[in-house]
């Protein structure tokens, strides 16, 4: 390469064998995040066909490296490290935190925190089984010391992965000069092909005194909880942190715009989960947009379209998010993006400019942690690994984790085709039979009424993201309802409501109403 990559830009090197955790991967599983993918690194160049190749015909010699990836998040680590484990040149800059969105603002602490306000509702539940709780109260400072820790950890098992797969690291921020030319810090690196994979960042809606409320990448590091908060917006963010505040004692309101919660998601489960939410206490307002908010000392006024007010003590804006682009050049480098910022990429990730690609929430698609890692393992075995391929975005299961959760994979009942068999069960869980909490499982089938092949599967209760990963599985495979009917369940789970679902609520019926009524549920 001729030049050493230290000095201001932070960058260091190592090489090595590797195993590691996926991006997000929890903690708490130790051998099933220790991945045996081995990063023989540069015992690989030898053997690649791809590095013999390219070595044979000196594509690319010219350039510091063959690969650099700006941002390394979800899909950047993913990226970066498959790469050089296939014995590529690679550089990755990052210039916030290793591991992204995900690891440091995203998934993992919002899923810690979720855990901690399960406890405390746990803790209140018991009570119906024996326990006495008279004294139970959440340290919160304590608790957001404990999960930094952890996220702690987890940064530097980033770094160290990129390390050791052969990875140069830059701990500064990357943006184009040229097509082939980025200033990454205060250093020029060329790259005979660049990849985008700088996510996104929160939105705030463009109301008087927007500045007055905080993000979700603000919520991870409150000083104290906040006794009482607005949420603004019906989305996965509003209705995950709303749950979290209110599990740990906060008084909560949520306020959003359309008549439920989770636009996109199945009918039934945004209904139910709008029962949830205020069976859990929050206040919720729907059909209302804010307008603006004004400081009163150190509360917040929340003024709502319908003429309301709001005062508490924190406003927290979940309205969505926007792909980081700003400052990066994409115009020194001829990349053209949308208007808010999404850059468009065909099935190979490529944008405009053939040699840079784009992958994760910066292509603003399904901005999911295993969507972006997917991209950027496939992208990595396509470009140096031999093995070009593409992942589907079909049949991609996700979960929302509200409290109680839901998970979802599938067509929803709204997007699925005329005559599709429809099949729901609303039961009390068995916890809840002696705990006295209030609160219902649903549980739903949709089938495809000529092929019987079951096209959509949805649940809200507790474990649903658990149980929906494994009926993912069953889905992507073709499973038919019969598949299920023939599955002997397992006793006593909720679970097994999936494969004991015998009785057709109704079914999907374009030209009117449902041929049996809802009701029947
Ligand atoms: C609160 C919250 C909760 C979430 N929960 C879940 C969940 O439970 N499950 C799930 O699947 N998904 C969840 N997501 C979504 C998930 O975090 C994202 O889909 C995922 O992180 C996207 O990965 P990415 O690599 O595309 O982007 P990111 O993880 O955002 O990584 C991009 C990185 O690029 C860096 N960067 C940007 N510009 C530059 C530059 N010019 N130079 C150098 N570095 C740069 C950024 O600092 C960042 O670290 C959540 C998101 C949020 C905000
Ligand atoms: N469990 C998960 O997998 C998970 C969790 C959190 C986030 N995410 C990802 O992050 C993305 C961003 O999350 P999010 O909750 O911010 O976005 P979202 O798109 O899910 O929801 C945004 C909400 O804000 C509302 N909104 C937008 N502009 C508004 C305005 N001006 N005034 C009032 N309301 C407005 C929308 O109507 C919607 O209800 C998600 O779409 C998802 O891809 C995933």
């Amino acid at each position: 390469m001729g030049r050493g990559w230290s000095g201001s830009t932070g960058a260091r090197k190592r090489t090595g064998g590797m195993t590691l955790p996926p991006a997000g991967a929890p903690a708490n599983r130790p051998d099933r995040d220790r991945a045996a993918i081995p990063f023989p690194s540069h015992a690989n160049r030898a053997t690649n066909p791809y590095v013999r190749r390219r070595e044979n015909r000196m594509i690319g010699m010219n350039h510091d490296f063959d690969l650099f990836v700006i941002g390394g998040g979800s899909a950047g680590v993913r990226l970066a490290r498959i790469a050089a484990g296939h014995g590529a040149r690679v550089g990755i800059a990052e210039d916030r935190h290793w591991g992204g969105t995900c690891v440091n603002i995203g998934c993992v602490p919002k899923k810690l925190m979720v855990m901690a306000a399960e406890y405390g509702l746990g803790a209140t539940d018991a009570r119906g089984f024996g326990w006495d709780m008279r004294a139970v109260a959440h340290d919160w400072p304590g608790f957001i010391a404990a999960k930094d820790r952890e996220i702690g950890r987890l940064n530097g098992a980033y770094t160290g992965l990129l390390e050791r797969a052969g990875a140069t690291i830059f701990n500064a921020r990357a943006r184009f000069l040229g097509p082939h030319t980025l200033m990454v810090g205060e250093q020029h690196v060329t790259a005979d092909r660049i990849a985008i994979a700088t996510g996104g960042q929160p939105l705030r809606p463009a109301i008087p005194g927007a500045d007055l409320a905080i993000v979700s990448d603000d919520a991870f590091h409150l000083p104290a909880r906040p006794e009482h908060v607005v949420m603004v917006g019906g989305g996965y963010i509003a209705v995950e942190f709303a749950g979290i505040l209110a599990g740990l004692g906060s008084k909560v309101d949520i306020v959003y715009r359309q008549p439920l919660p989770l636009r996109g998601f199945d009918p039934d489960l945004r209904a139910g989960l709008a029962e949830a939410l205020a069976a859990n206490g929050i206040g919720v307002h729907h059909g209302v947009e804010p307008v603006r908010i004004e400081a009163a000392g150190a509360r917040r006024r929340l003024h709502l379209s319908n003429g309301h007010m709001i005062e508490a003590d924190c406003v927290f804006f979940a309205t969505g998010r926007a792909p980081n682009v700003a400052g990066l050049g994409l115009d020194k480098a001829g990349v053209t993006a949308r208007p808010g910022g999404a850059i468009p990429i065909d099935e190979d990730y490529r944008t405009n400019v053939p040699h840079i690609f784009a992958l994760g929430d910066v292509t603003d698609r399904l901005n999911l942690t295993p969507v972006a890692t997917a991209e950027g393992h496939a992208l990595a075995d396509t470009l140096f690994g031999n093995r070009p391929r593409r992942i589907s975005l079909a049949n991609v299961a996700s979960a929302v984790f509200s409290i109680p959760p839901l998970a979802t994979v599938g067509v929803t009942e709204d997007a699925a085709p005329d005559g599709a068999k429809v099949f729901v069960a609303r039961f009390t869980p068995m916890r809840h039979t002696l705990s006295g909490r209030a609160r219902k499982t649903m549980m739903k089938l949709i089938v495809d009424a000529e092929t019987d092949q079951v096209i959509g599967a949805h649940m809200l209760g507790e474990d649903a993201a658990e149980i929906m990963q494994g009926l993912a599985v069953a889905i992507t495979a073709g499973a038919t309802k019969a598949d299920f009917d023939r599955t002997i369940g397992i006793h006593p789970t909720a679970a097994e409501e999936f494969v004991t679902l015998r009785t057709e609520t109704r079914r999907v019926n374009r030209g009117g109403e449902s041929a049996k009524p809802r009701a029947a549920e």
